[in-house]
């Protein structure tokens, strides 16, 4: 039987890490080379292609690095056939990553992004585990057509649902909302459900936006909208309270916005539900609507802002940016 061909790229992060001896703290690696041997040791079962991409620690990873990274996997797979993708990726970063390239990419072939919590210094490194089940992940026919996943601690999360939930545990990537797509357990991969989001296809040709995050609470006003406004920013997503409600000091700062032609998203700080227009009184969601903010279901911030940097290259027009969002 010809085995499976697997596509790895190495991005960096923890997972191709190691403690330095004088500090005892994580340093990146200077190559991949100790993981690749773990790896070919390990999997013989598969056919894997590697490309070192770079040694990022995640927190380095720019949108544009993400643009550059799938523009990258996809010429790899014009070139060459392969049965699924896996990328090794910090996990700061990593639900922004898998969601800009579940937003671009519209194909069948599964791609995995996967990573670790310890690194290779560490006792208990859980990288070679992630990477055993994410090339599991990735070989299973069960996975093609369900968008870019997230694979680690044998749970397979969706892209568009997926969030970092905990700075040192190993099981922090939850789909809070929704649970797991699937498990692998003892090297079977099962999926329990289908995935939830209907993604807009947002393949795009370049990256030039500047989209940001302002995180709101008790008794922000319009300070921060207002610089934003006047650095010319191309959108603003707000992490607003509750249902998706602002205090009012801040109605002039996105009425400003709004009137500069500049989007604005508007998302929770709550991590489960979505966003709605309920409440009409001043800086309430219905209030919000009337003036012109998109909403965005129960998006997190964070991946809000990636889906309005991608709609951004496609439309500009605030009635079409509404069909991207408005679901
Ligand atoms: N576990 C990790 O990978 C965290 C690391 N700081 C990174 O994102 O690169």
């Amino acid at each position: 039987m010809n085995k499976k061909r697997i596509l790895m790229v190495f991005t960096g992060g923890t997972i191709a890490m190691h403690n330095d001896v004088k500090s005892m703290r994580a340093i990146v690696s200077s190559n991949n080379t100790n993981l690749i041997n773990m790896i070919e040791d390990s999997f013989k079962a598969f056919e894997i292609d590697y490309v070192e991409h770079s040694s990022f620690p995640s927190p380095y990873i720019k949108p544009i690095d993400m643009f550059k990274m799938a523009k990258l996997i996809e010429s790899h797979l014009e070139h060459k056939k392969y049965d699924g993708v896996v990328i090794t990726h910090g996990t700061d970063t990593m639900e922004e990553s898998a969601y800009f390239f579940d937003l671009y990419f519209n194909i069948e072939t599964p791609i995995v992004f996967t990573g670790a919590m310890r690194n290779l210094s560490e006792l208990g490194y859980d990288g070679l585990s992630n990477i055993f089940s994410s090339i599991l992940v990735a070989a299973s026919l069960e996975s093609r057509g369900r968008g870019v996943l997230l694979v680690m601690n044998d749970e397979i999360n969706s892209a568009a649902e997926v969030m970092k939930t905990h700075t040192v545990a190993l099981d922090t990537f939850k789909s809070l909302e929704f649970g797991p797509l699937g498990i692998v357990d003892s090297q079977d991969v099962i999926y329990y459900r289908s995935n939830t989001n209907t993604k807009p296809n947002l393949t795009i040709s370049k990256l030039t936006k500047r989209v940001e995050i302002i995180k709101v609470a008790s008794g922000s006003d319009s300070l921060l909208l207002d610089f934003l406004v006047d650095q010319k920013v191309d959108g603003i997503v707000l992490e607003a309270l509750g249902r998706g409600n602002v205090p009012p000091m801040m109605v002039p700062g996105i009425t400003r916005a709004i009137e500069n032609h500049i989007p604005i998203v508007l998302t929770s700080r709550c991590p489960k539900g979505r966003v709605f227009d309920t409440y009409a009184y001043e800086g309430g969601g219905h209030h919000l609507k009337e003036l012109g903010v998109l909403f965005s279901g129960n998006l997190s911030s964070q991946k809000a802002r990636i889906k309005l940097l991608l709609a951004l290259e496609k439309i500009s027009n605030l009635d079409e940016l509404h069909q991207y969002f408005d679901n």
